[in-house]
């Protein structure tokens, strides 16, 4: 649905993304993160059509973005703000919304979807950020596109609202949209992505599958214990007072060792195994990678 090769972007002198790649498949959730200023909007704004490339290559549907404009009529764009006068109503400003669209829209499906059907005659101006953001997003629905862009959809949302509109991103994936996220909220991409890639600097640091770059990372084990000598383990121990803490390459196997040596010898209170969360990853990427 989406390439990105080569992908290079100036304003200016400057630099602002230096070769990047990837590619999002239809039917999946592809979550672009990254720092700030890393060039993800850059990125986007390049995909959606409104920046030409310095260098590389982008292509939509399988044509150029900047040149063919057909694309737009099967993508949804979900813009931090949409940008409409704050004296219409919710109801007014999906049915302008829904008029600019060559493909036929269900405006009140799309409201009622987000659960706005309620505020229907409510001005824009009046809604809370939490409801606005509903609204972009029952906008970016209308005419059912295919290709979804996701602009911190979540932003400002109670976690209920926040967890509705997980769902129902979701049920879009599951009839088959496709998904191009932005967030800084790394649980919303833990829990939707299928893949990721995060930006740093201009460039891609880590990219592939969620459950790739989160098995390729460290994980956790945690327990409380007394001062005590631990068995022999692949990852590396450090103790905060009472508290344990292994990082490991191999959970399974660390895991184990360590259940076995503690089996009627020691309570490892409070244990917990995990992986490594996206949290940890993009402060390992921020640490590692150099500033330009
Ligand atoms: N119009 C512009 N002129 C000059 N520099 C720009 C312009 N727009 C963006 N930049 C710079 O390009 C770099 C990438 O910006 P971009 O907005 O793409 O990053 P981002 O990853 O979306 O950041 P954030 O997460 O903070 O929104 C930043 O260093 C930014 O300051």
């Amino acid at each position: 649905m989406i390439e990105v090769s080569g992908l290079r972007c100036r304003y200016g002198n400057f630099e602002a993304v230096r070769g990047v790649d990837f590619e999002v498949h239809r039917g999946e959730l592809f979550a672009l993160l990254g720092t700030n200023g890393a060039g993800k909007t850059t990125v986007l704004e390049t995909i959606e059509g409104h920046r030409a490339p310095a260098e590389g290559r982008v292509r939509v549907f399988g044509v150029n973005p900047a040149r063919d404009r057909r694309i737009r009529s099967r993508t949804g764009i979900m813009l931090q703000d949409s940008g409409f006068a704050g004296d219409l109503t919710v109801a007014e400003t999906a049915r302008l919304a829904a008029r600019m669209l060559t493909r036929k829209s269900d405006v009140d499906g799309a409201l009622d979807a987000l659960g706005l059907d309620p505020r229907r005659d409510v001005r824009v101006k009046q809604l809370s950020g939490g409801e606005r953001r509903r609204l972009d997003l029952a906008l970016a629905l209308l005419g059912e596109p295919d290709l979804l862009f996701l602009d911190e959809p979540t932003v400002g949302m109670d976690p209920e609202s926040r967890r509705a509109t997980w769902e129902l991103v979701r049920g879009l994936l599951r009839t088959g949209t496709t998904v191009l996220l932005t967030t800084h909220y790394l649980e919303e991409a833990e829990r939707l992505a299928h893949r990721l890639a995060i930006m740093h600097e201009g460039c891609v640091a880590v990219s592939g599958s969620l459950v790739d770059v989160l098995a390729e990372h460290d994980a956790r084990i945690v327990f409380t214990a007394p001062e005590i000598e631990l068995p022999a383990l692949i990852g590396s121990a450090m103790r905060h007072e009472s508290r344990v803490e292994i990082r490991t390459p191999d959970l399974q196997r660390d895991l184990q060792t360590l259940l076995n040596w503690a089996d009627g010898r020691l309570d490892l209170s409070g244990l917990r195994a995990q992986p490594a969360s996206l949290e940890e990853i993009f402060q390992s990427v921020r640490e590692e990678v150099p500033a330009r």
